[in-house]
């Protein structure tokens, strides 16, 4: 068993409001409060498109991932993020096929989510993350997975 879903892509933005206009012009709404997620260092703020999220991260820190991104390559696309069912098995299949993961365990996501990031060099040149959304948690869906 292995990714389920496109769970979100996200946009690294200085200002969330600022951030916030292409997506509130097209109609779309916040999924709830703006979250700050203290262990990346970031707020979040959360735009559902059918089962997938736009989330959008802002740095609340300087040593925040997403400040050191806007420091180099500035606003725009930073990541895809896709919905595993068992991220500990997930991370142990792809470490047996090389996989580089950014940290020896999964971190704490947004929404009460498990996270774990691949190196953007395996990625092809993009940054992917695996979320678990742990069961009972509603999902993107609505559900519990
Ligand atoms: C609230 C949680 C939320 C959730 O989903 O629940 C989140 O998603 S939190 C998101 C913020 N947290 C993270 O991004 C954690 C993982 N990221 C990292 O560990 C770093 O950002 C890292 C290692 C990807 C990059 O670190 P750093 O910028 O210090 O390294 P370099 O600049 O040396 O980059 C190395 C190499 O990777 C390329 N790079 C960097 N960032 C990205 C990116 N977002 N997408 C694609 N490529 C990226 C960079 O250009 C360098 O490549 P090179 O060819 O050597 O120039
Ligand atoms: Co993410």
């Amino acid at each position: 068993m292995s990714v389920t879903h496109l769970d979100h892509v996200a946009i690294a933005t200085p200002d969330l409001d600022i951030g916030s206009t292409p997506y509130l012009a097209l109609g779309l709404h916040p999924e709830g409060p703006d979250e700050d997620v203290n262990g990346q260092g970031v707020r979040v703020r959360a735009f559902m498109v059918g089962e997938t999220l736009i989330e959008l991260l802002m740095p609340t820190r300087p040593d925040s991932p997403i400040a050191a991104y806007l420091e180099k390559r500035g606003p725009g696309l930073h990541h895809t993020a896709y919905r595993v069912a068992d991220l500990d098995a997930e991370m142990t299949r792809l470490r047996a096929e090389g996989a580089r993961f950014l940290s020896d365990a999964p971190a704490p996501g947004r929404a009460g989510t498990r996270v774990a990031f691949l190196h953007p060099k395996w990625g092809a040149g993009t940054l992917i993350e695996l979320v678990e959304h742990l069961r009972g948690q509603a999902g993107f869906d609505g559900t519990g997975v």
